[in-house]
């Protein structure tokens, strides 16, 4: 499974609705949403008002990427407002598994987040309840910043953890700094999701989209 998924962060938030609908007849899968709280990283976003509002306009799935600390305190009201894949940070949390519980009983997929320095083996006991993996590939906390290419090694040990664990179902997405020219080589390695902020908003957004799902498929032309 392969899925583009914008994230709204660098969208122009005065004319939002406008560009979700643009990025959905566009081709998008997914529509990534980054919640920043000014605590776990240094930058502030939106919360679940927004996401409802939001939520009115496109049937397309909504991917909350929750970078707050004490993620438990806000995962219902996110819930409510729409969302359909929740990830979050373990290090953001003391009881990881019981934040994966509150998420999957509601019927909201669950995935958990690493950063750039966070091994991959940490997710050795918590692998057997997830959905999906999300891959940091830039410091959380801003768009447009540049991929760091050793965070794409990691998709490489996850596959393996994953197969150790016997949950190869488990889907990888990956966040930051993905662009056109990096896209086909993420996707060979076995990405599932690709996060694109500034790769989709800056410039020509369908074109910006038909590109980077053109090298997310593989075809070169
Ligand atoms: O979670 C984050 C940043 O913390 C990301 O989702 C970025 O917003 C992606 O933006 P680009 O790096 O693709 O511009
Ligand atoms: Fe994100």
């Amino acid at each position: 499974m392969k899925l583009l998924a914008p994230s709204i962060l660098s969208a122009d938030f005065s004319i939002l609705g406008q560009q979700i609908k643009e990025v959905e007849e566009a081709g998008a899968d997914i529509i990534h949403l980054d919640i920043m709280d000014g605590r776990y990283v240094p930058n502030i976003t939106f919360g679940p008002p927004v996401v409802e509002s939001i939520r009115k306009i496109t049937d397309l799935p909504f991917d909350a990427h929750l970078m707050i600390v004490e993620p438990e305190k806000y995962i219902t009201d996110f819930i409510k407002a729409g969302v359909n894949m929740i990830s979050f940070h373990m290090d953001a949390t003391i009881h990881a598994h019981r934040v994966v519980d509150m998420i999957k009983s509601n019927d909201v997929k669950a995935g958990v987040v690493l950063n750039p320095a966070t091994p991959v083996k940490t997710l050795e006991e918590i692998i057997h309840y997830i959905d999906y993996v999300l891959i940091m590939s830039v410091n959380p906390g801003f768009g447009g910043q540049k991929f760091i290419p050793q965070t794409a090694e990691k998709v490489k040990k996850l596959k393996l953890l994953m197969e150790k664990a016997n949950r190869t179902d488990i889907l990888i997405e990956i966040d930051g700094g993905v662009n056109q020219d990096n896209i086909n080589y993420l996707s060979m390695l076995g990405v599932n999701i690709f996060v694109a902020g500034n790769a989709v908003f800056k410039g020509n957004i369908k074109e910006n989209v038909v590109n980077l799902k053109r090298g997310m498929l593989g075809c070169l032309s």
